[in-house]
């Protein structure tokens, strides 16, 4: 390919994917599908496959490869010799035959085998790019396939879940008994939790704290069924509503659960579809969506964008800005000019839509169980009462877990407290009781009072 028709054949393929909203639309979600975890953790799998669907159908049969490769993807050497010698072969015969024997061919033969060549070019061109699709295919197949085995590996229950009985107990019963875990891929020999006991009553708050890596966060993933306890704990090691947590089906349970943690990251969507995708089918209620951003502090931080909530958060397709020709009056330096650019949110901001997201699922009256993991990391103090604040006042009708470093209005409110160390649960109780036990609670409690203390008198 000569440099000119390089450059044009970019030119052509980054215009195409900037402009072209339903090729945005399917690089947007090829990007949601690279965080499979995220996914299933927020039961957002089915809407982002039929998305996929969508999208892939309104851009047709064009690769939705990366435009830098489509540009500068070559078929093989193997086939482009072959394209070109064989497409140039019957001309460079009827050449041969003017130039040796001049009286065995006519102008309207040597025409005819002008045109057959040409057709012959541009079927062999056409075969070569059907076996580059071909390859695509193939390679979507073995994906397809791999993620088949990995979606055996964890197996879906038959119960719907909640049953009639439990439906109207305000919030999932949750009791855990000799629980043990270890990460299938963890390089250590000692268990990442070990007998673990616990019983959550409908509709309890409660509190986990501990040092960092002592197993909060997988007690999390373990309740919202993101891993299956070890072989050893037996298949009742955690119960919902009085039922093993396996037996109910996966999609009943994501449903019915919100999970707020830590993970900040964005979509690359408009921002109002990164909330409305806490509640996929009410995504385009404005109104609730509006409700949702109040309720998550969002309010501030989106009103002050040029496109509100229309705003795309699609980094990727507008940064991708290298290798492109030197001249700043080059076309494509110029459309690129042109592009919207997604907003720079802050850590804290981008917590906030999140916690819309969260606050969006609830709309959808089907939670049954809130489990928050230390989602105001990047939160100011008032923006972090806020968000706790309107988490509890919106706790009716379910039970709600909190991982936290934080000792306050949670904790004090907390029905219990889970104080854990080194993958055990160390001590139990409420604020009251923890601190008069004197242990690893009140230490971490006078630890973090103690900074305050000192902060104050620096103030000073
Ligand atoms: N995916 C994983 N694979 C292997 N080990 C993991 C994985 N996730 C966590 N761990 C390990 O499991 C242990 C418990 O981690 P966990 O995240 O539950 O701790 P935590 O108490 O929530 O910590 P923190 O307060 O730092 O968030 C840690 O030693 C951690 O390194």
């Amino acid at each position: 390919m000569s440099m000119l028709a390089e450059s044009s054949l970019y030119d052509f393929v980054f215009i195409y994917y900037s402009r072209n909203q339903a090729y945005l639309r399917v690089r947007a979600i090829l990007h949601m599908m690279n965080d499979p975890a995220q996914l299933i953790e927020h039961g957002l799998g089915p809407y982002v496959l039929e998305e996929y669907q969508h999208a892939r159908k309104a851009v047709g049969s064009l690769s939705d490869e990366h435009p830098y490769v489509q540009a500068y993807e070559n078929p093989d050497p193997f086939l482009t010799f072959f394209a070109r010698v064989g497409s140039d072969l019957p001309m460079l015969y009827g050449t041969y035959l003017v130039l040796t024997e001049p009286s065995s061919i006519s102008v309207a033969q040597f025409s005819i085998m002008q045109r057959s060549a040409s057709v012959l070019s541009s079927s062999i061109t056409e075969i070569i790019s059907s076996a580059s699709t071909f390859r695509d295919r193939c390679h979507s197949i073995k994906e397809l396939y791999r993620a088949e085995i990995s979606v055996g590996v964890m197996k879906d229950g038959a119960v719907a879940y909640p049953d009639p009985i439990h439906e109207e107990m305000g919030g999932m019963a949750i009791e855990v008994r000799n629980l043990h875990f270890s990460y299938p891929e963890a390089a250590t020999t000692t268990p990442t939790l070990h007998d673990i006991n616990f019983s959550i009553k409908p509709g309890q708050l409660v509190v986990i704290v501990g040092a960092n890596g002592s197993g909060k966060s997988t007690i999390l993933k373990l309740l919202t069924r993101v891993y299956d306890p070890d072989a050893a704990s037996g298949p009742d090691s955690i119960l919902v509503d009085e039922r093993p947590i396996s037996e109910y089906r996966l999609g009943d349970l994501r449903r019915a659960t919100s999970m707020l943690n830590q993970d900040h990251e964005l979509y690359p969507l408009s921002l109002r579809e990164n909330i409305g995708l806490g509640y996929v089918e009410k995504h385009n209620d404005l109104a609730l969506i509006q409700r949702a951003i109040e309720l998550g502090g969002a309010s501030h931080c989106i009103e002050k964008l040029k496109d509100g909530m229309e705003t795309k958060m699609d980094e990727e397709s507008y940064s991708d800005k290298w290798d492109l020709p030197a001249e700043e009056e080059h076309p494509l330096n110029v459309e690129l000019a042109g592009l919207p650019t997604a907003p720079t949110l802050s850590g804290g901001e981008k917590q906030r839509i999140v916690a819309s997201r969260t606050f969006m699922r609830f709309m959808s009256g089907k939670t049954r169980l809130v489990a928050v993991d230390e989602p105001t990391s990047a939160f100011d103090a008032a923006g972090e009462q806020a968000l706790f604040d309107n988490l509890l006042s919106m706790r009716e009708g379910k039970t709600m877990i909190v991982v936290t470093h934080r000792f306050g209005t949670l904790t004090r409110q907390a029905d219990f407290i889970i104080c854990m160390k080194d993958g055990t649960i160390k001590e139990r109780g409420s604020h009251n009781e923890l601190m008069k036990l004197d242990g690893e609670y009140a230490n971490l409690y006078n630890i973090q009072a103690r900074a305050f203390v000192d902060d104050e008198k620096k103030e000073r």
